[in-house]
C-alpha cells in the first residue's frame, strides 16, 4: 500500500538564496519538477520552514512534517452542510489533505458559528465560521462538497457557478429515472437537467467516468457497501440474478445528527430493529448499480437494521451461485477484481470482516462463505458508513475529478479499539 503523501528519499539538496531549501524529489517530479518544502525536523531539532510536503532523506533530514499553509493549497473548496456529521468528516479528512483548503462551509441553523463550536474535536482547524449557503462567497471556491439533506440539493446546485466541480453526498442525482426518484422519495425531481449531466460515482466501478464528471452522485451507504462485493461477482456471471438477499446494518450516524425522538439513546441502545422494510429507499439504488453490471433487471430484497453504535455498516448478502460455480470462483474473482484497490480489502480465506476493523476509514473490507446449503454463498462487506459510505468516498471522487492522486489526504488507519 502506497504512503498517503510522497515520502520519497531526497534526490537533490541545496540552499536558495534566501536560505530555504528547495528540494527536488521524485514522487513529486510526476506533477512538478520542485517542489519546495514546508516544516523540516532536523536531526538537532532545527525547524526549517520551506513549502511542500512530507519528505524523509538519505542526509540530516529527519521528517517533514506535512503541514502546508492554506494559501499553499491550490484547490479551494466548499463544504455545504458542514454542521453535518458527513459535513464534519470532510472537514477533518481535509485537515490532512495536501491541496484542498476549505475557503467556504455553510450551516443552516448553525450558520455565524465557528466549526470549533458545532464540533469540539474540531476546535484547532483554523477556518472561516459557517454561513449561510445565501451568505456565501463561491468565487473564493473551485469545488463543493454538497452535505446537505435529499432535495435540498437539487435546489441548490441550480445557483452555483457552472465551473464548479460538485460531488453530491445526497441521494438528489443517483437515480437515472426521475420518475422512480419521484415515486421512492416523494417528490417530483427538480433539476432533471442535471440529472442527466449527472455520474454515479462508485468510485472502483466508475473511475473513469469520475475523472471527467462536473457532477458526481456519491452513493449511499448501504448501496455502497453491497455494489462493491456484488459487482464483479454479476459481471463475471458468477451468481445467479434471483434471491439475492441482503441483511444490512448501520450505525446510528447514518440518520444524520438532527434531532429525533426514534434516535434517542434510550431508544437505540442495548438492541437493535429492522427498519424500511420492502421500502428503503436504497433499493433502487442498489438494484440500479446491480442492474447496470448484468445489463438486464435485477431486484433485491433489502433490509437495513439500526445498530446500537455511533459509525459503522454490515452488508450480509446471501446469493445463489451460478451452476457449476464455487466459492473458489468467488474468492477468486473478487481477488483478482480488488488485488490493485487501494480502498477494497479482500480477507485471506475465512477471515471474517468486523466493522470495528474499518471505523475512520475508507476501506471497505469483505469476504465470501459457502453456506451449508449447496450451491450458496454468503458474503460479507463492511465500512464505515460517514467515510467509504460517504465523506472519504467524496474525497476520492474529488481526488479524481481534480486530477490528484485517488488516495491523497484519505490513508487514516481505522481506529482501534
Ligand atoms: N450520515 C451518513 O452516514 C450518510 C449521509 N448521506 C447523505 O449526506 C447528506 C448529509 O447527511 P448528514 O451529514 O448525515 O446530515 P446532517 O443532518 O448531519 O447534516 C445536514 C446539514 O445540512 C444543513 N441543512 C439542513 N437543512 C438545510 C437547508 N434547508 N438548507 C441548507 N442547509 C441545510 C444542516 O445545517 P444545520 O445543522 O446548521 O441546520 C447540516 O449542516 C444527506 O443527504 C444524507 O442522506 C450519505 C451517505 C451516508
Ligand atoms: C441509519 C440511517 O438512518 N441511515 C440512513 C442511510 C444513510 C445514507 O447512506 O444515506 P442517504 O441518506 O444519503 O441515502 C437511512 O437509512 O436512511
Amino acid at each position: 500500500m502506497s504512503s498517503p503523501y510522497p515520502v520519497q528519499r531526497l534526490t537533490h539538496l541545496q540552499r536558495s538564496p534566501e536560505m530555504s531549501l528547495r528540494i527536488n524529489f521524485s514522487f513529486l517530479q510526476r506533477f512538478k519538477d520542485e517542489a519546495r518544502i514546508s516544516k523540516v525536523r532536523t536531526r538537532d531539532g532545527e525547524k526549517l520552514l520551506i513549502r511542500g510536503s512530507v519528505v524523509s532523506s538519505p542526509q540530516n533530514l529527519q521528517f517533514a512534517e506535512t503541514k502546508m499553509h492554506k494559501s499553499e493549497k491550490t484547490v479551494r473548496i466548499g463544504v455545504l452542510g458542514a454542521s453535518g456529521y458527513t459535513g464534519s468528516e470532510i472537514v477533518r479528512l481535509l485537515a490532512n489533505h495536501p491541496q484542498f483548503g476549505i475557503t467556504v462551509m455553510t450551516a443552516d441553523r448553525k450558520a455565524g458559528q465557528s466549526i470549533g463550536s458545532v464540533f469540539p474535536h474540531l476546535i484547532t482547524q483554523d477556518l472561516p465560521n459557517m454561513v449561510a449557503i445565501k451568505d456565501a462567497d463561491f468565487s473564493r471556491v473551485d469545488a463543493v462538497f454538497c452535505c446537505l439533506p435529499h432535495g435540498t440539493t437539487q435546489e441548490i446546485i441550480r445557483g452555483l457557478p457552472k465551473e464548479l466541480k460538485i460531488v453530491d453526498l445526497s441521494a438528489d442525482f443517483r437515480l437515472r429515472n426521475i420518475d422512480e426518484y419521484e415515486e421512492w422519495y416523494g417528490q417530483p425531481h427538480k433539476a432533471p437537467d442535471l440529472q442527466k449531466e449527472a455520474i454515479y460515482g462508485l468510485t472502483e466501478v466508475s473511475r473513469d467516468e469520475i475523472r471527467d464528471a462536473r457532477l458526481v452522485a456519491n452513493p449511499g451507504c448501504y448501496p455502497t457497501s453491497i455494489q462493491l462485493p456484488l459487482v464483479p461477482l454479476i459481471k463475471a456471471n458468477l451468481i445467479e440474478l434471483r434471491n439475492i438477499i441482503i441483511d444490512a446494518k448501520s450505525g446510528v450516524s447514518g440518520a444524520g445528527r438532527g434531532a429525533k425522538e426514534a434516535n434517542l439513546y434510550t431508544e437505540i441502545a442495548e438492541g437493535i430493529h429492522s427498519y424500511g422494510i420492502t421500502k428503503h429507499r436504497h433499493v433502487p439504488e442498489i438494484e440500479q448499480g446491480l442492474s447496470d453490471a448484468s445489463h438486464s433487471i435485477v431486484t433485491v430484497s433489502f433490509t437495513p437494521h439500526l445498530m446500537p453504535m455511533s459509525r459503522g455498516m454490515q452488508s450480509t448478502i446471501y446469493v445463489e451461485m451460478a451452476p457449476g460455480k464455487t466459492i473458489e470462483d468467488l474468492y477468486q474473482q473478487l481477488r483478482i477484481s480488488y488485488e490493485d484497490e487501494e480502498f477494497v480489502v479482500l480477507l485471506e480465506k475465512g477471515a471474517v470482516p468486523h466493522t470495528r476493523n474499518v471505523r475512520g476509514s475508507n476501506y471497505c473490507v469483505m469476504n465470501v462463505f459457502p453456506d451449508r446449503i449447496p450451491g450458496r454463498a454468503i458474503i460479507i462487506s463492511v465500512i464505515d458508513n460517514l467515510v467509504k459510505g460517504a465523506s472519504g468516498q467524496a474525497l476520492q471522487n474529488l481526488n479524481l475529478m481534480m486530477g490528484f492522486p485517488e488516495n491523497m489526504g484519505l490513508l487514516y488507519q481505522p481506529l482501534f479499539p
